[in-house]
């Protein structure tokens, strides 16, 4: 009798496949393997069990329980008589668009450190191909990869009502998504928070309609309320249906919300300003916390971990091992509504284990996914389809046309020596854009590096019309002469923004990138430096994270021999030096107020308060 193959999750072959684990887990049909493990974790009890055997059929468990005690036959068995058992860990929001891997080369990097599901926080993808996102995160799931991604549709498709993208999501398109299948889980961060309360707000409706149609399939509407700290605001978060927070950046921010029962979702560098209080407070129950990544390079992933990461920090800053293991397991399962599948080492759920040799330090020894060994130590050891992706995921850049030096020129009013311009910076949250002076020499404006003032633009890449807006921007980009850096990362419209010191190097790298179907182009002193390929969607590559890195770290040398300048800014993440985080430059949620985006018909010159809706030339 054959059954489903247990890939993407659909009601049908679910029920096929449990009718046939309680068959085997009352010993009436074989077993494939039993692992037998010193000792176990049960997450729903938060207590160690000691010599237990984990009985496997297909990907799932059919039983646990003391070792020797399970009645029926057994093809295979392993023991580990000096290991701890615990749940694979979860991801409850991670876009592993910004591991900038494809789904099965993150499953490579990923699993090995004991992060065997993910909700994936897909605005992203969405936004660069909306009709073909689900598909796009079902791919490698369907070539067999054991890392399962739960989709989450964003919310943010696109980003604000003044920004137009390869996707747009309202009701119809959310409500099909969740009636798919089982894989479809949620609606991905709403963070567009004008558009919530404020009925005036151009994407109102468009936002109450996902929402709408994600209640109606009891899936799980997940929020970004960053800097909603206040008790009003925080009230009318929640009331909103929102149910959760990753934007968690102090501890009252947490405190306000965990008491208004938002689920937390917290991330490694807020654990500092955040766990410390929690603990202090002796905060008895922690079944509404999750650690979780939200983004991480591959490059930062290989350095410092995944989600093994994120559990041995909260561990390292007082959060007792076992609590700290149900907010990366069975906490954010049963937030997301998916412990049925994964979340505890109990029957029914995918086999998904991961084997400590010690549990402090979070010191993995092997990994288990659906019930294979996936990893021994880093060593990944599942299987790496070679998936040839489709045009809709390979040819992404759609800018139309090359572009020229004077695609970038930004001109004055006629007859003007010097004009008033706009400027922003990076992480520029205050209410209003700062002003400043700047000279105009034949009819064109200025940058002014001696006070680090240079240009910075987003050209449109999905219309196909080439359109492109400049304008002035303080503390980033290079000094030196002839120089530019452009990406085809720019959150989350993705848009292409290119920062430069002269108009020629801006064409230049924005040409470059063109070629390389997107990525990173760095043109120093005229002459093109270095590139990064993110052929997929110009957001990831289909390759191993080892062969991503040894290209950004060939970037990274290229730009350490350029002086970038600099200005502190609003969030510890904007540093100096080479200015990777420009990638989350270009967001346009909360709390940003004035925002850069992509030429329009409502916002010719590209600055907009996504607040008000007002929109302002960049020089006058
Ligand atoms: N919030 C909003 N947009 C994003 C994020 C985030 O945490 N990460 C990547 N895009
Ligand atoms: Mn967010």
């Amino acid at each position: 009798m054959s059954l489903p193959n247990d890939l993407i999750l659909s009601a049908k072959d679910d029920i096929a496949i449990r009718q046939d684990l309680v068959l085997v887990a009352l010993g009436k049909r074989p077993a494939d393997l039993a692992i037998r493990v010193g000792r176990l974790l049960n997450v729903h009890t938060r207590m160690w069990a000691l010599d237990q055997e984990i009985v496997v059929k297909g990907r799932r468990i059919a039983w646990v329980g003391p070792a020797g005690q399970y009645k029926g036959e057994v093809a295979g068995r392993v023991h580990y008589p000096d290991l701890s058992a615990v749940p694979g860990f979860g991801e409850v929001h991670k876009h592993i668009e910004s591991t900038h891997l494809t789904p099965e080369y993150e499953a490579a990097l990923v699993l090995p450190r004991g992060n065997t599901w993910t909700c994936e926080a897909s605005h992203e993808f969405a936004n660069v191909d909306g009709p073909n996102n689900t598909a796009f995160w079902k791919t490698a799931r369907s070539h067999g990869v054991p890392h399962k991604v739960f989709i989450q549709p964003g919310s943010a498709v696109p980003p604000s009502g003044w920004e137009s993208t390869g996707g747009h999501y309202g009701y119809e398109e959310q409500r099909g998504f969740l009636t798919e299948d089982l894989s479809v889980v949620s609606l991905d961060e709403v963070m567009d928070w004008p558009a919530v309360w404020d009925p005036q707000n151009p994407a109102y409706e468009r936002i109450w309609g996902m929402i709408r149609a994600t209640v109606e399939q009891r899936g799980v509407v997940e929020g970004h309320g960053a800097g909603l700290v206040e008790a009003h605001e925080t009230s009318a978060f929640a009331a909103s249906g929102i149910s959760s927070d990753h934007e968690i950046w102090s501890f009252e921010d947490g405190w306000e919300k965990i008491n208004r029962g938002i689920f937390i979702e917290i991330r490694p560098y807020n654990f500092p300003e955040v766990l410390p209080g929690l603990l202090e407070r002796g905060l008895p129950d922690w079944c509404n916390i999750a650690f979780t990544t939200d983004d991480r390079s591959a490059s930062e992933t290989l350095r410092i971990g995944a989600s093994d990461y994120n559990l041995r920090s909260a561990i390292e800053h007082g959060v007792p091992p076992e609590t700290a293991i149900q907010c990366v397991t069975l906490n954010p399962a049963r937030h997301m509504r998916i412990d049925a599948w994964v979340g505890s080492i109990t029957p029914g759920r995918y086999a998904d284990l991961v084997l400590l040799d010690d549990v402090g330090s979070v010191s993995i020894s092997a990994v288990y996914a659906d019930g294979l060994l996936v990893s021994e130590g880093k060593q990944y050891l599942g299987p790496q389809p070679d998936i040839s992706w489709p045009e809709w995921a390979s040819e992404t850049l759609n800018i139309g046309r090359l572009l020229t030096a004077a695609d970038f020129a930004v001109r004055a009013p006629s007859d003007r020596h010097s004009v008033q311009a706009a400027l922003l910076r990076p992480f520029h949250w205050n209410q209003d854009f700062l002003t400043t002076e700047l000279k105009v020499e034949n009819g064109e404006v200025q940058r002014d590096t001696a006070r680090k003032i240079t240009k910075f633009a987003i050209i449109d890449r999905y219309s196909g019309n080439g359109k492109l807006a400049s304008m002035f921007w303080l503390g980033c980009g290079p000094a030196d002469p002839d120089t530019a850096l452009a990406c085809s990362v720019a959150h989350d419209s993705h848009n292409v923004w290119t920062v430069g010191s002269s108009d020629r190097a801006m064409a230049m790298a924005v040409n470059h990138l063109q070629e390389i179907a997107g990525g990173w182009v760095l043109v120093h002193r005229g002459e093109i430096v270095a590139e990064v390929c993110y052929e997929i969607g110009g957001l990831m590559t289909a390759r191993s994270a080892e062969e991503l890195d040894r290209e950004m770290q060939q970037l990274y040398s290229a730009a350490e021999k350029i002086e970038w300048m600099y200005e502190p800014s609003a969030t510890k993440i904007w540093k100096p030096g080479f200015p990777e985080t420009l990638i989350f430059a270009t967001l346009t949620c909360l709390p940003w107020r004035w925002v850069f985006v992509a030429p329009s018909d409502e916002v010719p010159s590209g600055l907009v308060n996504v607040n008000t809706g007002q929109s302002h030339p960049v020089v006058w």
